[in-house]
């Protein structure tokens, strides 16, 4: 029996990059031999076993096969005649395609580290489309080793482009494009994901309420979509908060409901996005903020004292002051791109700010030591906060 480190540890060792888990390969052994040395079985649908001490993942080397459209119909080989080499061949891309032994020495069959010097994301073989989610997997990587350089293979992109069209990334469930993305917005470079993801037709598919902005006409950028894009790489140079890169993704997919929007629009875009994607509440929150406020944020200037004090209160920054600091970095980020990342101070949010501080000094106490009660306790308190602000 032989083992070996292989993945992402491998290519993050290479890349000097911080090396999170490590996944190992085991030739020439059965499920017997490991459970002998102590180690735990956890995988159903192929064997995977944990380390007795480490509890790093070690799987026997496998073959799979495809048996049906979509992602569940494989057949896995794990017989102790398999080779490293058969193991290897299998996986996405080259650069996750690399084994070290014991000694240190890679195992390198299909030029992974050649791939990892010339900064290219480029799959292995024609078994690449056997798994939709490389589809995302691919655009996810080109994300996070944006800032090494890397780009997508031409062939790649090609594959992953028919893939699209032959309906392969239909069949991905909300959950894994959700979790996929949720990583891809986590990287340095998010934009560059939904960029790969609209380069090959995916977007229209499994975000078809971003891959709209793209024909939207804009001032300061040729299109909505570019301009998200652009305020999606600002914002992530402003913050690593998952839930505030979402929102500003988010925040104009409403725009084009816009003839009909009244001061409580509702979020039709939105609601279907994140209903259809199963996206977790938390982010939800933010992005109905950023979709709602964005816009009346950067005119703050012209709102009256009534207006700003409504804001506040529909912001819920009472409960939730965090919800007033995410929604001004959206807006920051969202101003970057309208004033061309020019240093100048957003405005609206020192305004906003110092109104928030003023409308927060009234005081509730002496409200209800004056004896209101009830809903004139609140009355009572806009009618304090907006005399406070117009001062
Ligand atoms: N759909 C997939 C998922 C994984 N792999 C292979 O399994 C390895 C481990 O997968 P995973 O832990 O998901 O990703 P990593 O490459 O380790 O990257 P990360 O740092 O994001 O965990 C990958 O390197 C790749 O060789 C693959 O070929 N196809």
């Amino acid at each position: 029996m032989k083992k070996y480190l292989v993945g992402g540890a491998v290519r993050d060792i290479l890349l000097k990059q911080p090396v999170t888990d490590r996944d190992w390969v085991v030739v020439g052994a059965k499920p017997h031999d490991l459970l002998q040395e102590g180690y735990v079985q956890v995988g159903k649908d192929f064997p995977v076993f944990l380390h007795p001490k480490t509890k790093e993942e070690y799987a026997l080397a496998r073959t799979e096969r495809k048996s049906g459209l979509g992602y569940t119909g494989f057949i896995c080989d794990f017989n102790e005649n398999i080779t490293l080499q058969q193991d290897l061949e299998r996986r996405d891309l080259t650069i996750n395609a690399i084994a070290m032994d014991e000694n240190q020495q890679l195992i390198d069959p299909f030029h992974g580290v050649r791939d990892i010097n010339q900064r290219i994301l480029r799959h292995v073989s024609a078994a690449f489309t056997e798994d939709p989610l490389r589809v995302l997997r691919v655009a996810r990587f080109a994300a996070r080793f944006h800032h090494l350089g890397f780009t997508i293979a031409t062939e790649t992109l090609n594959l992953m482009q028919k893939m699209v069209i032959d309906g392969e990334i239909q069949t991905l469930t909300p959950e894994r494009v959700w979790k996929e993305t949720e990583k891809a917005l986590n990287t340095k470079d998010p934009q560059i994901f939904f960029s790969v993801l609209r380069e090959i037709g995916a977007l229209a598919i499994l975000y078809p309420e971003i891959d709209i902005l793209f024909s939207i006409p804009n001032i300061h950028q040729q299109n909505l979509g570019q301009f998200t894009l652009s305020a999606l790489k600002y914002v992530s140079e402003m913050t690593n908060e998952n839930e505030i890169r979402f929102a500003t993704l988010c925040c104009h997919v409403e725009t084009i409901n816009n003839a009909v929007k009244s001061e409580h629009p509702h979020l039709i875009q939105l609601e279907q996005l994140c209903q259809r994607c199963k996206i977790p509440n938390k982010y939800q929150k933010i992005a109905n903020l950023a979709c709602r406020y964005c816009e009346l944020i950067h005119n703050i200037g012209n709102l009256s004292a009534t207006e700003i004090v409504t804001l506040l209160n529909n912001i819920d920054v009472w409960r939730n002051p965090h919800h007033l600091q995410q929604l001004l970095i959206v807006c920051c980020a969202d101003a970057k791109v309208i004033n061309h990342n020019d240093r100048q101070l957003y405005q609206p949010k020192i305004i906003l700010e110092k109104a928030y501080q003023i409308a927060k000094s009234v005081s509730i106490k002496e409200i209800i030591a004056e004896g209101f009660v009830g809903k004139d306790i609140q009355i009572e308190l806009n009618r304090r906060r907006i005399k406070a602000l117009s001062n």
